[in-house]
C-alpha cells in the first residue's frame, strides 16, 4: 500500500517545502489540479526535479484533448497522470495509448461514475482506479472518506486508490479495504502537525 500526498492550495515552493517534511512517510507525490490549474506545467516539472525518485503524479484530471494534456504531464516528468471516468471512452483510451508511449501510467478518477461504468472501466483498461469523494462534496454535503466503498464488481486485477479527505481515523478502516494507493492531502497539509500526521498514516498502513 502507497500513500499518496496530494499538494494543493498552495504555492510550489510551499508545495516542495512540505514534501520535504514528510518524504519519508510518502511515497508518491500527487501535483494537485489546483497546483497544475495556478502554476501550470511549472509545478509537475518543480516537483520532479525535486523528488526525482518519487512517483509524481499529475492530478489534471483531464475530460477532453487527452493526448495534448497527457503529453505535457509526461514531458514535465509525470510518472502517471489522471483522467475522469466519465470521459469519453476515446478520451480514456488516448490517455491509455499516450501514457503507454511514454511508459507511463494513468489513473482513472471515479468520481461522479456509475458502479457500470466503474465496472466496465475496471474491465477495458490496465489503468488505476481512483474511488474518490470531491472536495465539494466533503465541504458542502459533509461526506468523508467513511462514504468510500470499493465496488464489488470491479475487475479483481484492478489497482486501487482511493481519495477525498482521508484522516488517520477514517485510514484504519480504509486499509482493510486493501487500496493499491490511499491519497492523503489535508489531514497532512493543511494541519500544524504535518511530520506526525504522515508519520501516524505511515504506521497504520504497515500494520
Ligand atoms: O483530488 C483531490 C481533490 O479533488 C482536490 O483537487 C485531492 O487530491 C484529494 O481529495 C485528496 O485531498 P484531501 O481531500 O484534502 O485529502
Amino acid at each position: 500500500m502507497n500513500i499518496q500526498l496530494a499538494l494543493d492550495r498552495m504555492t510550489i515552493d510551499e508545495a516542495i517545502k512540505m514534501a520535504k517534511q514528510v518524504e519519508q512517510y510518502i511515497d508518491w507525490i500527487e501535483v494537485g489540479t489546483s497546483l497544475i490549474k495556478e502554476y501550470g506545467m511549472e509545478s509537475v516539472k518543480s516537483l520532479k526535479a525535486a523528488f526525482p525518485d518519487k512517483t509524481i503524479v499529475a492530478d489534471i484530471k483531464t475530460m477532453d484533448n487527452a493526448k495534448y494534456e497527457f503529453k505535457l504531464c509526461f514531458e514535465a516528468g509525470a510518472d502517471v497522470a489522471t483522467v475522469m471516468g466519465v470521459a469519453p471512452d476515446a478520451t480514456i483510451q488516448t490517455c491509455m495509448e499516450t501514457a503507454a508511449d511514454y511508459g507511463k501510467h494513468v489513473m482513472i478518477d471515479l468520481l461522479n461514475t456509475t458502479e457500470k461504468r466503474a465496472e466496465t472501466l475496471s474491465e477495458t483498461y490496465d489503468a488505476i482506479l481512483c474511488v474518490h469523494v470531491s472536495k465539494d462534496q466533503q465541504e458542502i454535503e459533509g461526506q468523508s472518506t467513511t462514504s468510500i466503498r470499493i465496488p464489488g464488481n470491479l475487475h479483481p486485477e484492478s489497482l486501487i486508490a482511493a481519495a477525498g479527505g482521508i484522516t488517520s481515523k477514517t485510514l484504519s478502516e480504509l486499509v482493510t479495504l486493501k487500496p493499491h494507493v490511499v491519497i492523503v492531502g489535508s489531514a497532512i497539509t493543511k494541519t500544524a502537525h504535518s511530520v506526525e500526521s504522515a508519520k501516524q498514516m505511515k504506521e497504520i498502513i504497515k500494520g
